[in-house]
């Protein structure tokens, strides 16, 4: 933590307030999803799709060229948001024309998630039953892909009705085979532009000014820039990988990092303390 004190009084300004003011605003992949279990990395939602159901091996070896010249790109401490974007754009533009061609079928999702080794953190289910259990919404804000996260979530029997989500999503022609995907494009450092796009959503929020937001990267402190009239923010960062590089921009821009934590011990630790009453 930068700032105990701040960390302190924010959370109890949001204990005092209460679960009718909260709103929780977290990224998927890699923040509610594990980035590695025993030593191994999990995958990405998007990374889900690396099977042979779904793509033949010379689109796997595309994607995974992809995903080599860009994640460290994408994580790179050296290199500005601005520089980043572009290449960000390129990713993702790339990886979605390819499953395209692909001619994915819709029917074969839920499979293919199924057989991955895609885990949320330990603590999940704490985090997700405590959430539905005070009526807090849950929005999830990912660049991933919606269709995936939904299932996981769904078959992780987490899939409340209080939970949110805005993603990319895939869209399928009658007969259930992937041929574009909806609306803007999401990736990791232009969540500010797509939350200024779902206005309607935060409107309908507008009485819960609190906001509990989790993330795994530097572009997820502006999933909640459509939040009209914040009152008090907290802000949790997951700093997985390349910690020495990415520490002390994360400990500048996160109110807590968490590093290589693969728990949601944190967060259910101050989301149980600001839905609990205070003692009179
Ligand atoms: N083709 C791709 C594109 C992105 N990724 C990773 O997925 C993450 C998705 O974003 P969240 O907002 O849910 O964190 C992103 O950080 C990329 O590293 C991928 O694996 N393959």
């Amino acid at each position: 933590m930068r700032d105990r004190s701040r960390v302190e009084e924010t959370i109890q300004a949001m204990q005092r307030a209460g679960p009718d003011a909260l709103q929780v605003i977290s990224d998927f992949d890699m923040t509610l999803s594990r980035f590695a279990h025993n030593g191994k990395r999990c995958p990405t939602t998007h990374n889900i799709l690396d099977n042979d159901l779904l793509i033949n091996d010379a689109c796997k070896k595309m994607i995974r060229e992809l995903l080599n010249t860009y994640y460290p790109i994408e994580i790179d401490a050296t290199r500005t948001v601005e520089e980043k974007l572009p290449h960000m754009v390129e990713w993702w533009t790339s990886v979605h024309e390819l499953l395209i061609q692909q001619k994915i079928r819709r029917d074969l999702l839920a499979q293919a998630v199924k057989q991955s080794s895609a885990m949320l953190r330990e603590g999940y289910k704490v985090f997700f039953d405590r959430l539905q259990e005070q009526q807090v919404p849950l929005l999830i804000f990912s660049a991933g892909l919606g269709d995936i996260l939904e299932e996981v979530i769904r078959q992780n029997h987490v899939f409340h009705p209080n939970v949110h989500v805005i993603s990319n999503y895939m869209d399928f022609d009658q007969s259930g085979v992937l041929r574009a995907f909806k609306g803007q494009l999401i990736h990791t450092f232009n969540k500010r532009e797509c939350a200024l796009l779902h206005a309607a959503h935060f409107r309908e929020l507008k009485e819960r000014p609190n906001v509990l937001l989790l993330g795994d990267s530097l572009g997820d402190l502006t999933m909640a820039d459509g939040v009209a009239h914040t009152q008090h923010a907290l802000t949790i960062g997951f700093l997985n990988d390349q910690v020495e590089e990415r520490k002390e921009s994360y400990v500048n821009s996160y109110d807590i990092v968490l590093v290589k934590d693969e728990t949601m011990d944190i967060p259910n630790a101050i989301l149980n303390y600001i839905t609990t009453a205070p003692a009179k």
